[in-house]
């Protein structure tokens, strides 16, 4: 590779300066609209060339002419560089060329230099990204593969959905202590949960005063730049959309939000229905105890459910056939479940088999695919015809067929034609993918964040109007 630079250097001093005035500057070769010596290869393999000395070496050859510049800007090359980032290249180009520009989006397809995005995303300072659940809270940083760490909200820090400043800051003081940074250096993505969905005055005043304490309390720790957004709307990015609806199987409720362009569309309504992942593994203790399988600890109960349950395509035809599983647990020995496999699923779609008033998940979805249709907020429908599944239970195997069978069945072919339910793009950690996504963003943290001084300004806005 250093043979190939030294080449097109040489060949660019000798042809520039030929005229035998030693005292020419090499800035003359910045004028030249030559290759020198490479003028012969074509453009295409020339590409293939500096493909393979890198991107840091074929930015540098950017000084050497008007040419050699015109090559190496050449959008191929610095997407065959990023096609070759530990991101997926598809999540870098959906992430630049649409959240780019911050939040509204202004989709930008043409006129982009991916030089320049390169450039830019190797300057990212990494970000801080905690997606905080109402059970777990996966935390780490964006330029790492995956969350770093995993902890039990629920049991540490109680219900941080109600803005209580004490609880958050100690628990954003407790995963900042446990990633080991300090929360002034670094900027965060953080996700705001799911929660006060209603279109009314209250909801919106409760889902701002959340915003604000999230904020606040990160300011007070003395986070540089803050950027909160939804967990729905994070597992939207993950999956690479800003419009469909999302079914967040949460720790205790499961959510529908239909979301537009990145907005949650509360007019046309979220649906909430009690049923979490609790419930699913209370159910399927409730199964273990009737038949007479022991266990140590409900931990026993939700690895079995992890590892072993699944949701049958077709319940009745499931209960005719050999389900029996069996699965180690270090410590207990052997466990062996039959029907409980796919019965603890079910009780998703047929909610009272475990004697929980409210409809099924396809009712739901159904529901708000409804609602949706008959709102008439867009051109076509397109918009809310794919469903995104997020949330640990979602990754329940089989469950996005089930879904999309039960809704042809429930739906008019007017709205169902089209359709299609996505499994979690990310598994458990889908809203923690999304969020890393916006932390590596060109333009992050400018296009995304508030500033400390931003934040202030505006909460004087609020307070005197
Ligand atoms: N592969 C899996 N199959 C089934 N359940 C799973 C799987 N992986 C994780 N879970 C379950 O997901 C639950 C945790 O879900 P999640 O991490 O989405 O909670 P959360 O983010 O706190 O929820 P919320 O959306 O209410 O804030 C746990 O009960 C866990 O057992």
């Amino acid at each position: 590779m250093a043979m190939l630079l030294r080449r097109v250097w040489e060949t660019m001093s000798s042809r520039t300066c030929s005229t035998g005035d030693s005292s020419a500057r090499p800035s003359c070769t910045t004028e030249s609209s030559s290759l020198g010596a490479f003028d012969q290869i074509p453009w295409d393999v020339l590409i293939q060339i500096v493909k393979l000395i890198g991107p840091k070496e074929a930015a540098k050859l950017c000084v050497v002419s008007r040419s050699w510049r015109a090559l190496v800007s050449d959008n191929r090359l610095w997407i065959f560089f990023l096609q070759h980032q530990q991101e997926p290249w598809d999540s870098i180009f959906f992430g630049e060329t649409t959240l780019g520009s911050g939040y509204p989006y202004q989709t930008l397809v043409t006129g982009l230099s991916f030089m320049h995005i390169y450039g830019q995303r190797a300057q990212v300072p990494g970000s801080v990204i905690i997606d905080g659940g109402s059970g777990y809270c996966k935390f780490g940083w964006s330029k790492y593969d995956c969350p770093s760490g995993r902890t039990a909200t629920f049991l540490e820090f109680g219900n941080i959905e109600s803005p209580m400043y004490s609880r958050l800051r100690h628990f954003f003081a407790t995963i900042y202590s446990r990633m080991q940074v300090k929360p002034s250096t670094q900027p965060i993505v953080v996700s705001i949960p799911i929660c006060h969905y209603d279109d009314t005055e209250n909801a919106k005043a409760s889902r701002r005063q959340l915003k604000d304490c999230f904020q606040q309390v990160l300011f007070d720790l003395n986070v540089p730049a803050v950027c909160a957004i939804n967990q729905a709307t994070l597992a939207l990015y993950a999956a690479k959309r800003t419009s469909g609806i999302v079914v967040n199987i949460g720790f205790q409720v499961t959510s529908v939000v239909p979301i537009l362009h990145g907005k949650v569309m509360r007019k046309v309504g979220v649906e909430v229905m009690g049923l979490g992942a609790l419930k699913l593994t209370g159910y399927l203790r409730l199964l273990m105890q009737q038949n007479n399988i022991n266990f140590g600890s409900l931990y026993t109960v939700r690895t079995l459910k992890e590892k072993l349950c699944y949701v049958a395509a077709d319940y009745k035809a499931e209960l005719s056939k050999d389900t029996q599983a069996s699965l180690e647990i270090a410590g207990e020995g052997w466990f062996t479940l039959s029907k409980e496999r796919f019965q603890t699923g079910e009780i998703l779609f047929q909610p009272r088999m475990a004697d929980v008033r409210t409809m099924g998940l396809d009712q739901a979805v159904a529901l708000c695919m409804d609602h949706c249709h008959y709102a008439e907020l867009s051109g076509d429908d397109a918009w809310f015809k794919t469903v995104i599944l997020t949330g640990g239970s979602a990754c329940l195997p089989g469950l996005a067929e089930r879904l999309e069978k039960e809704l042809r069945g429930l739906l008019p072919s007017s709205i169902s034609n089209g359709i299609r339910v996505i499994p979690p793009p990310y598994g458990a950690d889908t809203a923690w993918f999304g969020a890393k996504l916006v932390g590596n963003l060109s333009t992050f943290p400018g296009a995304w964040c508030a500033t400390k001084k931003q934040f202030r300004r505006k909460s004087r806005f609020n307070i005197m109007w």
